[in-house]
């Protein structure tokens, strides 16, 4: 039995590798190497094995939104489909509400699956011959409830994701973000405590893409799921993300908040991926604060630890007075307010 401490996944020296008899391969190469598993990993490279996943361990906590980001071929997916065990993994351990799921029975995995795990892809995966509310309430109707509940249920979800006024439309007759929404407010029928969600935006232009994302955030802020959200954009990523792991061919090389992965990039991968992220948009407060009292004179412009970098900036400028500004022979031709330089620079949009 799960208590609140119990974190809704926790992974411990997972792996999936691809290729034939992939198990007896990943012990041998362990062995091999004496337990170390760049060089194992690298040992089943050079065989022509593919570890897609290399000894991951981490946990994510109940209510957290936690964020996969890696390139295109790292292992996100693959992470993933073996924490639902979509794919079975070569070695590890898998708990989900602290119940051990690696070697489970088929129909244990299928009911876990059925009650406790929602998922969304990139490409909607919508019934084309379905409503919108048909499409959202099968899930409920493969779980046997009845069709009255099913209705109220899905008409529930439906209006959660905005789309009250289009249950009696098919896929076909909505725009790509419509067809999103339906996608999770489906994940979201049988009201999973796990949600996984796979690019589930990327299909979409930006505009209509940072409005699911400020959806799925007020949604998230509402329903408290325990979540694992693959992307590959990292201002997705750090807009979104309590947590993030990047992943590099196949392994986990750094788990952070948005602030550290911004400001304490482990490896120059990481910082690759951060270079042209505006930091002061993304840090807090609280990262290059200095414990203590502090002083608290007429000189306080009211920063709290969970303010961003540039909102803070732009308190503290508040604190002085407009400075000259002069032309190219000297003269001053006006004045500018620092608070409003400040303001300038900051990005409005996530
Ligand atoms: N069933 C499979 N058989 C063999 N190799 C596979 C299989 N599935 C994935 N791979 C390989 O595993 C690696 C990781 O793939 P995965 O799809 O997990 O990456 P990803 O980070 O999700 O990529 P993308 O962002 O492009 O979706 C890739 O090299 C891929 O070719």
């Amino acid at each position: 039995m799960s208590t609140s401490d119990t974190p809704a996944i926790a992974c411990r020296n997972l792996w999936q590798v691809f290729g034939p008899s992939a198990d007896k391969a990943l012990t041998e190469a362990l062995a091999r190497s004496g337990g170390d598993t760049n060089a194992a990993a690298a040992d089943l490279r050079a065989l022509g094995y593919i570890p897609a996943v290399q000894d991951a361990s981490f946990e994510v906590r109940e209510g957290e939104l936690f964020v996969i980001m890696g390139l295109s071929g790292s292992g996100k997916s693959t992470l993933v489909r073996c924490i639902s065990q979509l794919l079975p993994g070569t070695g590890g351990e898998i708990r989900i509400d602290g119940e051990n799921v690696v070697g489970a029975s088929k129909q244990k995995l299928t009911e876990l699956r059925r009650r406790k795990l929602g998922m969304v892809f990139q490409h909607f995966g919508l019934f084309p011959h379905m409503t919108v509310a048909e499409n959202v309430a099968y899930p409920l109707k493969v779980q046997g409830v009845g069709r009255k509940e099913r209705r109220a249920r899905a008409q529930e979800v439906i209006s959660l994701v905005g789309l009250d006024g289009r249950e009696e439309s098919f896929p076909r007759q909505l725009s790509g973000g419509q067809r999103q929404r339906v996608g999770i407010a489906r994940s979201l029928a049988v009201n999973p405590d796990i949600w996984f969600l796979d690019e589930p935006f990327s299909a979409l232009d930006p505009l209509i893409r940072r409005q699911l994302q400020d959806e799925f955030l007020r949604i998230q802020g509402s329903l408290r799921k325990s979540i694992v959200f693959i992307t590959h954009d990292i201002a997705e990523a750090l807009k979104l993300a309590d947590r993030i792991a990047i992943m590099r061919d196949g392994k986990i090389v750094q788990i952070g908040t948005p602030t550290e992965i911004v400001l304490q990039p482990v490896d120059d991968y990481v910082r690759e991926f951060s270079k042209d992220v505006a930091k002061g948009r993304h840090a807090r407060v609280a990262s290059v604060m200095q414990a203590g009292d502090g002083t608290r004179g007429p000189d306080d412009p009211g920063l709290t630890t969970s303010m961003t970098l540039d909102a803070a900036l732009a308190r503290c400028m508040e604190l002085y007075q407009p400075v000259p500004v002069r032309d190219a022979s000297g003269a001053i031709v006006g004045t500018v307010n620092p608070s409003d330089l400040a303001a300038a620079l900051q990005v409005d949009d996530a």
